[in-house]
């Protein structure tokens, strides 16, 4: 089920300040594939990811369409139809996905019961979700726990579109790689997947995705493979895939 932003512009005016977050986007996320989002710190990749999932912020002024398997995407109403069970979101902050008040082991039963999808025992393993920490509460996490424990969450529905902001952040080599590798399965068996990264080394060196879209100030300015953008002659890419220059 592929997700596509067309031309979208998001323009956020909260009253004190306005800004264009995202100016004339296209970014198409296919079937089976992994697409790497890159870019500068606050180029509006988290607003890509949100655009995605019917998640902008209320004060978000919207053009240009969002699709969802080839439809456009009219309203929070079917928003909240697609994000039961069809379009996931991991955010970038894994404790918010997650109530408070409530230990983590029990919202993802919910989840596991509410959907029939996925058993709890996949879903920890697929994220490398240690199942012991289970009886902690969110805040009982450290940030590499509880972001697994949120893509846990995001994977007990088996949506066929996955939207990872920044997965493996947190992790060290070992565990990202696991994740990757998760993840990479799961776009094997058909799903959508867009995965928000610095991590380009780890990108380059495991060929774990397989298109990259890069962006900035709100614009993507460079789509292409790996290898691809990596030989082009323009500052702003080579600083991400040649940090040294060389
Ligand atoms: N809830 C919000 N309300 C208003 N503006 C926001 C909100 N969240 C982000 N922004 C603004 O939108 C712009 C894009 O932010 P975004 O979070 O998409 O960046 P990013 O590329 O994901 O950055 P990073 O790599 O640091 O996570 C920033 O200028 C930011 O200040």
């Amino acid at each position: 089920m592929p997700a596509e932003l067309c031309e979208l512009t998001v323009h956020i005016d909260t009253g004190r300040w306005s800004e264009t977050v995202l100016d004339a986007v296209d970014l198409l996320v296919p079937d089976g594939k992994i697409t790497a989002l890159l870019g500068e710190s606050g180029c509006g990749k988290s607003m890509a990811a949100a655009a995605l999932t019917g998640s902008l912020p209320g004060s978000a002024r919207i053009t240009g369409q969002v699709h969802v398997d080839g439809e456009p995407v009219g309203g929070q109403h079917q928003w909240r139809r697609l994000r039961g069970g069809a379009v996931g979101l991991l955010p970038q902050a894994g404790v918010t996905a997650f109530r408070a008040e409530d230990t983590v082991g029990a919202q993802l039963r919910e989840l596991e019961d509410r959907y029939r999808r996925w058993s709890f025992d996949r879903a920890c393993a697929a994220a490398r979700y240690p199942t012991e920490l289970a009886d902690l509460h969110p805040h009982q996490h450290s940030g590499g726990q509880i972001q697994r424990a949120a893509l846990a969450a995001a994977l007990l529905p088996e949506p066929r579109v996955l939207i990872a902001d920044e997965p493996t952040a947190s992790l060290d080599t070992g565990t990202a790689y696991g994740v990757w590798a998760t993840l990479r399965r799961y776009a094997d068996a058909g799903a959508a997947v867009l995965v928000i990264t610095h991590d380009v080394p780890m990108l380059a060196s495991a060929r774990i995705a397989d298109h990259i879209v890069l962006m900035r100030g709100g614009k993507v300015t460079a789509t292409g493979r790996l290898t691809d953008l990596a030989a082009l002659d323009d500052p702003y890419v080579r600083g991400f895939f040649q940090p040294s220059g060389h």
